[in-house]
């Protein structure tokens, strides 16, 4: 029997939450018996979403909103007879600034995957608790490369979805 799969898929223009999707991949990385495929969501194809065991989603924030890329590609997502339902699910943002929109981006996908029945999880640590999360333009934050204690945070949402998959 094969390990099971995470679908880790993300929409990104200017890298960082690219950089979040490889962080994810990384902490998959070091779970033994957990397979993962690492894809920007125009990637993705059906058979993609209907044979990985988790799927694991990622998008900047948009005027307060997912992007509208990762919204479209939600909605072409199965749904007659449910198919993704109980798979695992889980998310990653990254925003500008604190407080402009990060949590109601993780909520709304978080939303949508309750709509296709699967079970949602949160990050390893409690600032991770609904998802990881990255400010990437406000304060010290601001910069080329996304902070490390952000990339921990979604290195610990890939171990605890890798995890949890073996269990
Ligand atoms: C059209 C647009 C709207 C944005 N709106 C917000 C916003 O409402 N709140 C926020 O925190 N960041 C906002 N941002 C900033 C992005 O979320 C941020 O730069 C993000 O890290 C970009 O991710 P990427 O490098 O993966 O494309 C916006 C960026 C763009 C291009």
């Amino acid at each position: 029997q094969s390990s099971p799969s995470i679908l880790i898929a993300y929409h990104s223009e200017t890298g960082k939450t690219q950089a979040m999707a490889d962080a994810v991949a990384k902490g998959i990385d070091a779970i033994k018996g957990v397979d993962y495929m690492l894809k920007p969501i125009n990637e993705v194809t059906e058979s993609d979403l209907l044979f990985a065991s988790a799927i694991i989603l990622g998008s900047p924030v948009y005027n307060a909103n997912m992007s509208p890329e990762v919204q479209a590609f939600i909605n072409s997502w199965p749904f007659e007879g449910r198919p993704l339902k109980d798979k695992i699910g889980a998310v990653f943002v990254t925003g500008g600034g604190f407080s402009i929109g990060e949590e109601e981006v993780m909520f709304s996908m978080i939303r949508a995957m309750m709509i296709h029945g699967m079970i949602i999880v949160g990050g390893d640590e409690l600032e991770a608790a609904f998802g990881a999360s990255a400010i990437t333009g406000e304060g010290d934050f601001a910069g080329k490369q996304v902070q490390e204690i952000f990339l921990k945070k979604a290195e610990g949402l890939g171990k605890r979805v890798g995890e949890l998959l073996v269990k």
